[in-house]
């Protein structure tokens, strides 16, 4: 098999800007690309690459695209090497594409997760994501300081609805004593938190699994999984809590699918802030994937101008 191969990077401001503890991210860079059999059809895949968080560069993806030839092979597609995440799951899924009819996916059993505002924001934003229908929602800590989060934590618990259920996701910007005093403060309120997300730097591994072992609240793995090689590592050293994967970035769809199918992990799939092109390649496997019914990361509250 052969495709005439194209590309463009695009560029996507987003309606609010992301505040994680990384910082603020503003703008949302991207690759699109073409692939054309010879027959004549078109199909589209995406490289999101998230950089921070572990995978390439986007720097990085758009030299691999330009050093390669106008007609590409499978073979080229499956020797993208490891380094280049992002790459693999944009060149996979294109190819993916020429296979399998749009009208056999299956979203329709998925349940969505909102993303709700950082900060104070989140207390008058909340309700806007309930109407929508959202029952699961995310907000991110590490961000301010703990006694401020943790009041401003506090005032929304007491106004989101019992049947709510709340993800606190650290983007690892938390000390081991901040992580104990969180997990402490959601002990006692354990239905309603679903879990902390990556407390913990990605380089505090056995700390988070002292915790997961410690507490009731669940602990799920982000940053520390944000590619397959690391997801590979982190099941080895005996996590069992839940793991994030962010199909955009962790790498190639066909290697995820083995790893899923002959581990049953607890998993919790999660966007990389991607278009319709990456979003629907990712919820194909997040479809396919998801055995526990725990709601996906890819609320569109979050979108872009
Ligand atoms: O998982 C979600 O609910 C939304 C996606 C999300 O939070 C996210 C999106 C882009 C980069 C990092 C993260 C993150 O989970 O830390
Ligand atoms: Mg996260």
């Amino acid at each position: 098999m052969i495709y005439q191969f194209s590309f463009r990077p695009i560029s996507q401001k987003f309606t609010r800007p992301v505040i994680t503890n990384h910082g603020i991210w503003e703008i949302r860079e991207s690759i699109i690309i073409r692939l054309i059999d010879v027959t004549g059809r078109v199909r589209w895949g995406e490289i999101s690459p998230i950089s921070w968080f572990g995978s390439e560069t986007v720097e990085q993806a758009l030299k691999f695209c330009h050093q390669l030839p106008t007609e590409i092979t499978p073979e080229i597609i499956f020797d993208i090497p490891d380094k280049l995440p992002a790459c693999q799951f944009g060149f996979e899924s294109a190819l993916e594409n020429f296979q399998e009819k749009p009208e056999f996916i299956n979203y329709q059993n998925l349940t969505y997760s909102g993303l709700l505002p950082a900060g104070e924001a989140v207390l008058n934003q909340w309700t806007s994501l309930w109407n929508q229908g959202y029952k699961t929602f995310k907000w991110k800590i590490g961000v301010d300081e703990i006694s401020k989060e943790l009041n401003i934590f506090n005032s929304l618990i007491q106004n989101l609805p019992n049947s709510a259920k709340l993800r606190l996701d650290a983007n690892g910007g938390l000390s081991y004593q901040e992580a104990k005093l969180w997990l402490t403060t959601c002990e006692s309120l354990k239905n309603r938190i679903e879990f902390i997300e990556q407390p913990l730097p990605v380089d505090k591994f056995s700390e988070m699994r002292e915790l997961s072992n410690d507490y009731d609240t669940k602990i799920a793995l982000d940053e520390s999984v944000a590619t397959l090689q690391q997801l590979e590592d982190c099941y080895k050293q005996g996590w069992r809590g839940i793991f994030v994967i962010k199909p955009g970035i962790v790498g190639s769809p066909s290697r995820l699918r083995k790893f899923c199918q002959q581990h049953q992990i607890d998993v919790v799939f999660s966007s990389v802030f991607e278009t319709e092109i990456g979003r629907q390649a990712a919820l194909k496997l997040a479809g396919e994937l998801s055995r526990n019914h725990r709601a996906v990361g890819f609320g569109i509250n979050h979108y872009f101008i």
